[in-house]
């Protein structure tokens, strides 16, 4: 069963097409990988999928409901979570806070709650603290709750989006070149947590990566971008070996050279 349905998206930035009618179709509580070289437009999928931009042309649908128009905090309220190529956490805020502001979409304290600390307000703030130190324990960085983001190691901060992303309860997580920067371990480690937060929150991934050995052990659906437009899609065994992959990868006349 389908769980998101991108129909030809297009996307131009003046003379620059980005996406030129892409379409993919996502099965629920599936891997996907959207691979391709660098410029071929993934970053942009991604955008429009999650409402930074609006396709030029072309259909979103969610469960049926269509995204078109949505801005990106209503786009998560739907259910699609992200995290981005370069890290976005608040640098300066604690490990826990970090994760809490990713709750902020599901905390029903209006402002007046708030102002006036109203026993209400208290126990659902003491309720999302237990829930983010939950996923903090999950992601293994419980022990450094208290920890400012900025003072983790890149594979941790890399784990705390993924913390974060989770706490807004998605649908579908998009994310973004999740293994950038990342050492053999730390790339091993990261294979094994998306695997399991795959099962164990019942999600749908979808993730840029360059990394071709994640891509090839951790996706059941591949789809391949080159200069906006989607050359391949299928499984990691078609995709190692379409002409057309590696010649966008290696550049033209390498698969008659090869
Ligand atoms: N806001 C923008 N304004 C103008 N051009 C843009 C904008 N965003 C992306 N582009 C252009 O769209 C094309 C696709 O860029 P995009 O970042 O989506 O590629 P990518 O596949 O994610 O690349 P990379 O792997 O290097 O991150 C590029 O030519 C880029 O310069």
């Amino acid at each position: 069963m389908s769980i998101l349905e991108v129909q030809n998206l297009t996307k131009k930035f003046g003379g620059i097409t980005a996406n030129q009618d892409v379409s993919m179709t996502v099965e629920k509580n599936s891997i996907t990988a959207v691979i391709g070289p660098n410029g071929a437009g993934k970053t942009t999928f991604f955008n429009m999928i999650t409402g930074v931009y609006q396709p030029t042309t072309g259909m979103i649908l969610l469960e049926n409901e269509k995204l078109i128009g949505l801005k990106p905090h209503e786009v998560s309220k739907k259910g699609i979570a992200r995290t981005f190529q370069n890290i976005r956490l608040f640098s300066e805020m604690s490990v826990l806070e970090n994760v809490l502001v990713g709750m902020h979409t599901h905390i029903k304290a209006g402002l007046v709650g708030i102002l006036f600390n109203l026993p209400a307000i208290r126990k659902e703030e003491k309720a999302s603290e237990v829930k983010a130190y939950q996923l903090l324990e999950y992601v293994g960085l419980a022990p450094l709750l208290n920890e400012k983001a900025c003072n983790l190691s890149y594979g941790a901060q890399r784990r705390l989006e993924i913390a974060r992303a989770l706490a807004a309860k998605p649908k579908v997580l998009l994310l973004d070149e999740p293994a950038a920067g990342m050492n053999p371990k730390e790339t091993n480690e990261l294979t094994q947590l998306i695997k399991r937060i795959r099962h164990e929150y019942n999600l749908t991934v979808i993730l840029i990566e360059h990394d071709m050995k994640l891509v090839m052990e951790i996706s059941e659906h591949i789809v391949v971008l080159d200069h906006g437009e989607k050359i391949a899609e299928g499984k990691p065994e078609d995709i190692r070996n379409n002409p057309k992959v590696i010649e966008a990868y290696l550049g033209t006349g390498a698969v008659q050279a090869g």
